[in-house]
Parts: structure tokens; C-alpha cells; sequence
């Protein structure tokens, strides 16, 4: 049982807007067969290191899971420009500008990790974790105080006020008869929650994506995989996160190709409304080409590659490609 996988296999294939080019999957992974295709560990200022004295495994757990609990849209709407901020002497831009404020939040004494703190949080709060003295401010401020409410709220009345007593809690598998825990995420937390309805020549049917709650265990488990504080025995059921990155990267590869009424949305830096066909299938077409990416890749390795790591390697292109991410507008990515 895997919910995203299995919930794809439901949507339509082909899809409307999008085609999957299978000769360009074969010439990327030709291109990555000798990739070094890491595991991150995620190791940089501005995350917790459990080797401090003042840290652990449990305290890193939880800064990954609330900080990925409100990891999505750093870009202005308008301009494009990614929300900054400065840690430790340097310029932390999109998501690792989030980051680097939660990082200066911890620093200050701030206990962004615990139930109770975050239950309660106001805006101004939130507006000063996120303050920055330069370029746009962090987008949808309102959603993530709201997020960080209700996962505050969550916690402190079934996990002790801390998302280390959900992993404890947890089998060590993303699925395992209900008690993985991805399922456990997906099923306790609604803000980790990330799926949809989409209209099927049989009928609606539910789709799920699972970004930011696979991308959360994916960072600790790639922190913690050569240890055995933290484990997840069956990482080659992770996908890819479908966010406004990959798609994109992908996109730059021609394998998506795009109709001409998607590309023009995209190229004049129209919306896409969030849960629209075209944003799904965004999403879609991202999960099934990565995965067919995967199998390809995989041909050239003894030690099967997982979407962790592959998903690293694209994402990393994200700023070096000449093609355009798709706008939407949602807590989702
Ligand atoms: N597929 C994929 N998507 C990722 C990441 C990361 C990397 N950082 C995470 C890794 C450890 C910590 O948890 C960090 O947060 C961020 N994102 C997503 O991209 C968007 C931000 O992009 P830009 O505006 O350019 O910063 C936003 O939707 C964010 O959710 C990744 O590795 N893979």
C-alpha cells in the first residue's frame, strides 16, 4: 500500500495537458548514471545538529517537522524575487530562508518546536520570526500562523507537545499498516495533509501527493540513515516532492511536455489555481515521470537508487534552468 502511488494509478493516462517524453527519461539517466545521486544530511547552520550539547536527535526531529510543516511558497507573486534572510553571516534565500529564521528564532531563545508555544502563536509572532531586512516579506503569513496553531494544537493534545512522541510512536516504515509514519502524518495532521479530488471518465477520485510530509522524513532520514536513531526500512516507497521546482526541472529536460494553453499560463506567469487539472496534472505527470526516471536510473546501479536522492539532484538544478516554474497559489508546496 503506498497512498500516492496507488492513488495515481486512478487518475487519467494519458493526461490532457501534459505528455511524459519516455526517450528524454532514457537520455537523462544516461546523463546521471555516474551522478553521485547523495543521500543529504542536511548539515548546514542553519538546521540543529544533534552532536551539540544543547541538541539531539529528538530536538532535530522536531525543527524538521514543524519547520516542514509550513515549507512552501517563497517566491513573490509579483516579482518572482525569493524571500531572504541573513544566518550566520549569510544570505539564506526560499525555502532555506525559511529555514534560517526558524534557525535565528531557536538561537533567541524561541521554543518554535514546542505544542504549547505554538498553539498560541499570533501573528506578530510569526511576523517576527519571518522579519527581514531585505527583499519581499515571506508570502502567506496568515496561513502559517494558522498551521502552526492547529499543529501546536495537535500535539500538545495527542503527542505530548512534541513530534519526537510521534516518531517514537511510529513504526519505522513511511507505511506499515497504518502505523507508518507518513501515514501517521497524513492521518493526525490535516496540515501535513496534501491531496485531491480529480474528475475521472469513472468518476472523482482522490489523489494524494504527501509533499511536505515526505520531504520531512526524507530529511531525517537522510540526517540519520548511517545511524540507527532514526530508520525507515522501506525508503523505496518515497516519491518525489511535486512542488514548483521539479516539474519545472523536469520541463527543462523535455520530459514533460507541455500543450500550448498550459505553456502560455506559464511562460506569461498566469495562475494556475490550486487543485485545477492543469495544477494536477503538474503534479501527476512530475510523480510518474520521476518514477520512470527511477526505474531507468536504476538500471545503472547495483544499489538501487531512491526518489530522495534523485529528487535532490534535480532540485538542485532549479535555479540553473532556463525554463519557467508554474504559479499556484497554496500551502501545499
Ligand atoms: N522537491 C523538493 N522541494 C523542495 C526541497 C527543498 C529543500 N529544502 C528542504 C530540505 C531540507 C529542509 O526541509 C528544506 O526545506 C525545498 N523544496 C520546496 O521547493 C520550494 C522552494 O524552492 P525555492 O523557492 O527555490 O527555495 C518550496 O515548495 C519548498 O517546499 C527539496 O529538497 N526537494
Amino acid at each position: 500500500m503506498n497512498l500516492v502511488r496507488d492513488s495515481l494509478q486512478q487518475a487519467p493516462d494519458p493526461l490532457d495537458h501534459i505528455k511524459i517524453n519516455n526517450m528524454a527519461i532514457s537520455d537523462l539517466a544516461f546523463e546521471l548514471k555516474n551522478a553521485k545521486l547523495e543521500i543529504p544530511e542536511w548539515r548546514h547552520s542553519i538546521f540543529l545538529d544533534e552532536n551539540d550539547p544543547d541538541e539531539s536527535v529528538e530536538s532535530v526531529i522536531n525543527y524538521i517537522l514543524v519547520g516542514n510543516s509550513i515549507n512552501f511558497q517563497f517566491r513573490d507573486y509579483e516579482s518572482g524575487e525569493k524571500f531572504r534572510s541573513e544566518y550566520n553571516g549569510q544570505t539564506w534565500t526560499g525555502a532555506f530562508g525559511m529555514w534560517a529564521c526558524l534557525k535565528r528564532a531557536c538561537d533567541n531563545g524561541i521554543p518554535i518546536t514546542n505544542g504549547e508555544y505554538l498553539q498560541s502563536l499570533s501573528q506578530s509572532d510569526v511576523e517576527n520570526i519571518f522579519h527581514t531586512s531585505s527583499g519581499p516579506d515571506i508570502p502567506l503569513l496568515n496561513e502559517r500562523v494558522k498551521i502552526l496553531n492547529q499543529i501546536g494544537e495537535i500535539l500538545v493534545n495527542k503527542y505530548d507537545g512534541n513530534f519526537s512522541s510521534v516518531v517514537s510512536g511510529a513504526a519505522s516504515y513511511l507505511y506499515h499498516d497504518g502505523n507508518g509514519l507518513l501515514e501517521i502524518l497524513n492521518e493526525d495532521f490535516p496540515p501535513y495533509r496534501d491531496c485531491a479530488t480529480i474528475a475521472t471518465e469513472h468518476g472523482d477520485r482522490e489523489i494524494h501527493f504527501l509533499k511536505r510530509s515526505q520531504l520531512a522524513i526524507a530529511v531525517l532520514y537522510g540526517r540519520f540513515h548511517e545511524s540507527n536513531k532514526f530508520m525507515i526500512h522501506d525508503p523505496m516507497e518515497f516519491t518525489v516532492f511535486s512542488d514548483y521546482n521539479i516539474p519545472n526541472i523536469l520541463r527543462y529536460y523535455d520530459i514533460l511536455e507541455y500543450d500550448r494553453s498550459l505553456t502560455e499560463k506559464i511562460d506569461s506567469g498566469e495562475f494556475i489555481e490550486e487543485c485545477s487539472q492543469m495544477e494536477l496534472e503538474l503534479r501527476i505527470a512530475t510523480i510518474r515521470a520521476a518514477d520512470r526516471l527511477l526505474l531507468k536510473l536504476n538500471e545503472y546501479h547495483e544499489d538501487q537508487i531512491t526518489a530522495p536522492q534523485l529528487d535532490w539532484e534535480l532540485f538542485q538544478k532549479r535555479d540553473s534552468v532556463d525554463t519557467k516554474p508554474h504559479k499556484s497559489i497554496t500551502t501545499n508546496y
